[in-house]
């Protein structure tokens, strides 16, 4: 069970408030009472399965103070920090949360005029640039020249001569926790230098228009806001019967510290975070066993992407797979014997297979942070943990009916687990709460997925289009190009790759694009922004691209698409200039 509130005995916890509108609101905090508690995020968010490790990024600054309630009364009696402040709340906008998505949020809503607060109970950056999106693209990027540099072939075939590759994994290892420091740095000097009050504590609803921050108990604060986001993000998912010891067998969390390179893993999911481990671990020497529960790997990705991808980033690497079986006992490695996984089949539950390896990293999805958020406060019952919120994230009662005032966005709601959804949903929710009406289109939101090469997709694959055009009753088609026509690409030596274009040819809509190949992550967004914009096939087919670049391989996907009513709107009378 989870519970936001602090067990660990030796842990002083008292709540402050820094106003971050300059440096000289002391807010009764001087500096020798700043300290570290030492806390881990487990005892901070205690019996969360997050399984994070003690680290300097897991812990918790706090400041000791028990003046935060009159702090609160003089930051909006002064109008103090950003924005000026509806009459009769202590803010405009409370957001439970600084991840991305909050922290997106709130410098919209400082945009906007917005007196703003955002309440972290851990640091500052969230998933995203703690344990995911940034200290994995810094592996990556390690992982993307080694094998470059091990690769004599590829080498070869510039003309050049490259000495055996060799890697020290403590350094590998500093530069993912130096980006992410770095980063999150970044994070928090940007809500300060714009005046978003940084309230240090755990937090949780206590009624509408009501929240309250701090540890759970004695020393907490309430505070009131005319609107309230909920951004509380989430954890690791461990299945049921998996024993995390977070050195043998390990999440996400433990695998970004890069403590060891296992000789054999076996990797359970080959999702985002299977798919892109697998990448870091084979550049880095380590043998790779998948282990999925559906019948193909990367079974969320469209399906002939999916083949090509398991063509170049699997097959040739050294890697294996089961697929279609559950991964049900998985034990640490003790007492000189090995990690052990029983798997069974997925359908028969009949068991098929134990695999004796060094360690195993589960990426089986991930599960909402939103225990002891006290939803029971508004009436609010979770999904299977997730928070119920309609199209404008807007969050949904037991009764169906929605809650007045509150949000939620981010991975806490389940509808996109992506750094750049949650932000997104963040700040469309703010355009709301300042007046105008915004409806964020989720399908005009990409993904990538960051191996070598790259795969990315906005919109709709193959199978989803067919359904919804069968369902109503029109007619799909499909452009693909090659990287292997492209130039640039053929000057790096990288023709691996194809765009792939699902669109309706009767009127130009583009439904998907999926792109697999060097840089697929950058050269997605002419597509998710002409989704976004609702541009046809005819008109965006017009626009010019440099050469040569890789982005000409998406122009030819618009040029090869056959639209029937290949009439422009965009296109204007010839203008002598
Ligand atoms: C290994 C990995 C790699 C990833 N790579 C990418 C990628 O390349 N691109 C991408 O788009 N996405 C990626 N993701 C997903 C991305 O990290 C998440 O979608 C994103 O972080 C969600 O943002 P969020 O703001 O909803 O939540 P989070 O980032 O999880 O932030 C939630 C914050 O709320 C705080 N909090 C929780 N409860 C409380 C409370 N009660 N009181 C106060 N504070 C609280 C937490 O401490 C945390 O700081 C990756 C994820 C992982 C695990
Ligand atoms: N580049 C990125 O944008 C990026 C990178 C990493 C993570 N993420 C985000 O983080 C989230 C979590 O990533 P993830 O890879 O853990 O989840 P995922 O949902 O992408 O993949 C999980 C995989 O595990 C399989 N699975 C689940 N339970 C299993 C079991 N018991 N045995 C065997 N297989 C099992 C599923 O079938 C699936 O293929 C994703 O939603 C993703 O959006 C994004």
């Amino acid at each position: 069970m989870q519970s936001l509130s602090l067990s660990s005995s030796s842990a002083q916890f008292t709540a402050t408030v820094r106003s971050n509108s300059g440096p000289t609101n002391s807010t009764a905090v001087t500096p020798n009472q700043l300290r570290f508690c030492g806390l881990r995020r487990e005892a901070l968010f205690n019996g969360c399965k997050s399984s994070s490790s003690s680290s300097s990024s897991s812990r918790l600054l706090c400041f000791k103070t028990t003046r935060a309630s009159k702090v609160i009364a003089g930051l909006s009696a002064n109008g103090n920090g950003n924005g000026a402040t509806t009459k009769g709340y202590d803010y405009d906008l409370v957001i439970i949360g600084a991840g991305v998505g909050g922290h997106g949020a709130a410098l919209h809503a400082v945009e906007k005029g917005l007196k703003t607060a955002i309440i972290e109970g851990d640091v500052v950056g969230g998933t995203c640039v703690n344990r995911g999106c940034v200290p994995s693209k810094a592996l990556l990027a390690v992982s993307g020249r080694m094998r470059e540099l091990q690769n004599e072939h590829h080498m070869k075939s510039f003309g050049l001569q490259v000495a055996a590759a060799g890697y020290d994994r403590q350094g590998v290892a500093d530069h993912a926790e130096n980006l992410a420091t770095k980063i999150r740095n970044n994070l928090t000097n940007s809500l300060k230098s714009l005046g978003v009050d940084i309230l240090t504590g755990v937090g949780s609803v206590v009624g509408p228009q009501k929240v309250k921050f701090g540890k759970a108990g004695d020393s907490e604060t309430v505070i009131t806001a005319k609107d309230i986001i909920i951004a509380t993000g989430s954890v690791p998912f461990v299945p049921k019967g998996v024993e995390v010891d977070g050195k043998t067998v390990i999440t996400s969390d433990h695998a970004l510290k890069l403590e060891t390179v296992p000789e054999w893993i076996v990797i359970v999911g080959s999702g985002y975070i299977g798919l892109e481990f697998s990448d870091v671990y084979t550049a880095l020497g380590s043998e790779v066993t998948f282990v999925e529960a559906l019948d193909q790997l990367m079974p969320g990705f469209d399906p002939e992407i999916g083949k090509l991808a398991q063509r170049v980033l699997i097959n040739p690497r050294k890697i294996d797979y089961h697929t279609g079986v559950f991964a049900t006992k998985i034990t640490p490695a003790k007492e000189g014997n090995p990690v052990r996984i029983e798997l069974i089949d997925a359908k028969t539950k009949e068991p098929k297979d134990t695999l004796e390896v060094d360690a195993a990293l589960i990426a089986t999805g991930r599960a909402p942070f939103t225990q002891g958020l006290g939803l029971e406060n508004v009436n609010v019952e979770t999904q299977r943990g997730f928070i119920p919120v309609d199209e404008r994230m807007r969050v949904i009662d037991s009764k169906g009916e929605l809650v007045p005032h509150l949000y939620c966005i981010g991975d806490a709601n389940g509808k996109m687990m992506l750094a750049h959804a949650a932000s997104a949903q963040g700040i469309s929710v703010v355009e709301q709460v300042s007046g105008k009406d915004h409806v964020l289109n989720h399908l005009s939101i990409p993904a990538a997925c960051f191996t070598h090469p790259e795969i990315s997709m906005v919109g709709l694959t193959e199978p989803q289009a067919r359904e919804k055009a069968e369902k109503e009753g029109f007619e799909i088609s499909i452009a693909k190009t090659s990287f292997k026509a492209n130039t640039k690409a053929l000057a790096e030596n990288e023709g691996d790759g194809i765009a792939k274009m699902i669109y309706r040819p009767d009127n130009g809509e583009i439904l998907g694009v999926h792109i697999f190949g060097m840089h697929a992550a950058d050269l997605i967004h002419e597509a998710s922004n002409a989704i976004a914009l609702g541009t046809r096939i005819q008109d965006i087919k017009y626009a010019v691209h440099a050469h040569p670049t890789l982005s000409e391989v998406i122009d030819e996907l618009f040029k090869s698409a056959k639209v029937k009513s290949d009439v422009s709107s965009a296109v204007a009378e010839p203008v002598a200039v």
